[in-house]
């Protein structure tokens, strides 16, 4: 008997007219029905899985749309940065002027920000500290003028931020946050695009690799820095999950095998990006928001000390909930609340004023007094 895939309906016919088929025909016949609900479920499965697909995709098209919108509502500036009559040598100097921000199309009753004035100096290494949702990481985002106020002033350098060109301020500024975007390059390329201008050199990447706390794990890697991150590999086979005798996955394994890194991993990568960009000699302000969440203490601790130790020539702000290593070194310490700065000074001076900084890091401290324990 042939095989049931190769018979057409004729065969079927002569093969049950023979008798063939025989006291098979009621298993062949299982058989064939197995196959077919089996088919049309992998057709559900696909068609669901490609409805999702799409509707992410969508998604993504749509947030695109919305960012090149603000895009276009951001005014880009005509005055070189750093301008000629400031040399900025010691870092960005920052100022909010009364500032309220609300996320456009956000239905939320309160604004992110709501009133905010601060000026940071030169060179101060700044402290944001407050609760979840109390707009650290917005004040970030209007400073590297990702987003503009809804109302009140932004200055750079004494002067209104619109007044400089983007780019200018794009180049002055370093970002380490807790986006750890990879691109589908070498970890070498990956390091070396914080400084475009230098992506083959070696020493370079390899300096600010150790800086970021990448080449322990790199160097355990295979082909080391030479590795390719490949995420789209992935993506292309999400249909194959729990089917390794398919042949597309038995022909996706026979491709060469790409490496998948852990969290901590590529938030060492993009902080060891970000030593890379030092390199331009460029970069007068260094924001880092959260960069540390995926990392374990000693990685966090070094990272900070490693960015603390580069901080001439450059302001820096922190935002993070474990600040308590750093507060030794804050010129300041800005704690907000519900969208308000609500304190603002030196660790001395906010412990002594003993209101919500204070009660913060009492918690973080006891947190750490009983973990000791
Ligand atoms: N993209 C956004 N669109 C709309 N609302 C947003 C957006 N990002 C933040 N918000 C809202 O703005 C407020 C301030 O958020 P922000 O991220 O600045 O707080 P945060 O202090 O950094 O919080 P966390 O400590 O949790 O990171 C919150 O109420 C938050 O829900």
């Amino acid at each position: 008997m042939k095989a049931m895939k190769e018979m057409t309906s004729d065969e079927y016919r002569e093969d049950i007219i023979r008798g063939e088929l025989g006291p098979y025909i009621l298993k062949a016949s299982i058989a064939i029905l197995q196959q077919s609900s089996n088919t049309l479920r992998y057709s559900i499965e696909n068609v669901s899985n490609s409805t999702e697909s799409f509707r992410k995709g969508v998604n993504t098209l749509n947030s695109i749309y919305a960012t090149s919108k603000i895009k276009n509502l951001i005014q880009d500036g005509s005055c070189s940065y750093p301008s000629a009559e400031r040399s900025c040598e010691s870092g960005m100097a920052l100022e909010l002027k009364n500032v309220t921000f609300e996320y456009p199309g956000n239905k939320s009753t309160s604004s992110a920000l709501r009133d905010v004035s601060l000026s940071i100096k030169p060179g101060q290494l700044v402290v944001i500290v407050g609760e979840n949702g109390s707009g650290k990481s917005t004040i970030i985002k209007i400073l590297t003028r990702l987003y503009d106020p809804t109302s009140g002033e932004v200055h750079i350098d004494g002067m209104p931020s619109s007044h400089y060109r983007m780019a200018d301020l794009h180049h002055s500024t370093a970002v380490l946050s807790q986006d750890n975007h990879m691109y589908p390059l070498s970890l070498s390329e990956n390091i070396g695009l914080g400084y475009v201008g230098h992506v083959d050199d070696a020493s370079m990447i390899s300096r600010a690799a150790e800086l970021g706390g990448a080449s322990s794990f790199i160097s355990k890697l295979e082909k080391g820095i030479d590795t390719f991150l490949n995420p789209s590999l992935e993506q292309f086979a999400w249909n194959l999950q729990g089917k390794p005798d398919h042949p597309l996955s038995k022909e996706l394994n026979s491709l060469e095998k790409t490496v998948d890194i852990s969290g901590g991993e590529r938030q060492r990568l993009v902080a060891s990006r970000a030593f890379m960009r030092f390199n331009s000699g460029k970069v007068k302000f260094v924001a880092v928001d959260e960069p540390s969440s995926a990392l374990d203490a000693e990685g966090e601790l070094r990272l900070f000390q490693n960015l603390i130790d580069v901080r001439a020539g450059k302001t820096m702000i922190f935002v993070t909930h474990r600040f308590g290593h750093l507060t030794r070194y804050a010129d300041q310490i800005i704690c907000m609340k519900e969208g308000k700065v609500v304190e603002m000074g030196t660790h001395q001076s906010l412990m002594k004023a003993d209101g919500e900084y204070a009660k913060l890091y009492n918690i973080q401290a006891s947190a750490f007094s009983n973990t000791a324990q």
